[in-house]
């Protein structure tokens, strides 16, 4: 065959529907390969911001939040700001009727810099610094989740007006995630056991602080979770203990929080989370639970984070160079200082050509990033053309969740800035970090 008589084909390609999934709703491709984001031209983006850089669909976002509100009416849906946090996500957040998930004072002085209420906000963390508490304090914090004893004496202490808490409980349910992100089972640093009695030996403890009010417990069994039969078995256990905590103290708690980690699909193929199943199982249990030991249904919360900006984001990366050396690599301006996540928890992602047509047939790349690591990998063997070269523009998509919030300065490499598209509209959320910014701060 000759060039001419594949070219038609290669344009065709370059028109292909876009991988479900896993690009923010209403992302498009023409048949120049240009990408459309938020109705805006990832080329455009690219030359105006620079690259790497972090897009992020705030109309995609929105949608989300208001399916989570949708499947769940009744309960709270609180953002795990960890996911990605600046100040307009914390607008957004608040706009669209969610709660916060903290877990620094850093995330405080943002979320309270837009006006955040802080009532609607839950301070998380297994170690939480004085610095952490204080700003708590000061911006009325409306529940704090308590996650050891050191921090139960702490808090009632410094506490003023019954300040609200919640305890933390690991209910031995393993959610099959990476061991790195794997939170409900016992034998990791987060919450108190429940099969021990150290729950159970923690509400006597914060029952014992006549500043703390407590309203409720707390579970989180990890992160990217697809399996909804294990969320509903620790809803089971954890009612069955607000029933325990009822039959010695006399007390019914008023909340139950389930935490977040519903997972995203980040290559095409992938489920998406079974939210709706997600909605019926729990409240199922709750009622039948409840039902069964003769409590009031308490109020849910759920603390989705990735489930509500991963796939909002996109990665732009310049191609910087493309070496054959048994396999063939395709080196980017970015790498592990802005997505960390292959060489965390080796995970995988796409990466699509941008702004034109594909001239050679698709062969399997690897994509690495520009760190002095080997372990540098962005995107294994993942489908390019032949012929992507020096210059050229990459997008990795289900970026929008810990990528910014996990970025680093290795090699002194400055992070991406961050750009909101919204319905064709353009705003940059985050600038770049300069060398200005890295010698400012370098004070010796
Ligand atoms: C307490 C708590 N809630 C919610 C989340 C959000 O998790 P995800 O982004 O997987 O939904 C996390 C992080 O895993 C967490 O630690
Ligand atoms: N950083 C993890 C998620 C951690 C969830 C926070 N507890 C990731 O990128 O998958």
């Amino acid at each position: 065959m000759t060039l001419a008589e594949i070219l038609p084909s290669l344009r065709g390609m370059a028109q292909a529907r876009l991988e479900e999934n896993v690009w923010p709703v209403g992302t498009t491709v023409d048949e120049h390969g240009e990408l459309l984001v938020g109705g805006v031209r990832v080329t455009e983006l690219a030359g105006r911001f620079g690259t790497p850089l972090h897009l992020i669909d705030l109309a995609d976002v929105r949608r989300r939040c208001r399916a989570y509100r949708a499947a769940l009416p009744g309960a709270e849906i609180a953002y795990a700001s960890k996911a990605f946090l600046c100040r307009a996500m914390a607008r957004l957040v608040a706009a669209e009727g969610l709660s916060l998930d903290v877990c620094s004072a850093g995330e405080i002085a943002v979320a309270r810099s837009v006006g955040f209420p802080g009532w609607r906000m839950l301070l998380h963390g297994n170690a939480k610094t004085p610095e952490d508490l204080k700003a708590a304090f000061a911006h009325g914090v409306g529940r704090i989740v308590v996650d050891s004893l050191d921090e139960v004496e702490q808090l009632g202490a410094l506490a003023r007006d019954r300040q609200r808490v919640l305890v933390r409980v690991t209910p031995g349910v393993d959610g099959g995630t990476h061991v790195a992100v794997t939170t409900g089972v016992e034998d990791q640093k987060f919450g108190f056991p429940l099969s021990t009695g150290a729950a159970a030996e923690a509400v006597r403890h914060v029952l014992r602080q006549p500043n703390l009010r407590l309203v409720g417990l707390h579970t989180h069994l990890g992160s990217q979770l697809r399996r909804v039969a294990d969320f509903e078995l620790a809803t089971r256990r954890l009612v069955g203990f607000l029933a325990a905590v009822r039959d010695e103290h006399g007390l019914e708690l008023p909340e139950l929080n389930l935490g977040g980690g519903h997972a995203v699909p980040q290559l095409p193929g992938e489920d998406t989370f079974d939210l709706a199943g997600f909605a019926h199982r729990v409240r199922v249990a709750v009622h039948d639970e409840c039902a069964r030991h003769r409590l009031r249904p308490p109020r849910l919360t759920v603390e989705p984070g990735r489930a509500l900006v991963a796939a909002a984001g996109v990665t732009v990366y310049r191609v910087v160079a493309v070496k054959h050396a048994v396999r063939t690599f395709v080196a980017v301006d970015g790498g592990m200082s802005d997505n960390p996540r292959p060489a965390l928890y080796g995970a995988r992602y796409l990466a699509r050509l941008v702004g034109r047509p594909p001239v050679a047939p698709t062969r399997e790349v690897t994509v690495v990033g520009r760190h002095c690591e080997a372990g540098d990998v962005l995107a294994r063997d993942v489908p390019l053309p032949g012929d992507v070269h020096a210059g050229d523009l990459l997008a990795v998509p289900a970026t929008g969740a810990y990528h910014h919030s996990l970025a680093s300065n290795y090699n002194l490499v400055g992070r991406p800035a961050v750009v909101a598209v919204d319905d064709g509209a353009v705003r940059l959320l985050v600038r770049r970090e300069t060398e200005e910014d890295l010698l400012r701060r370098d004070v010796g």
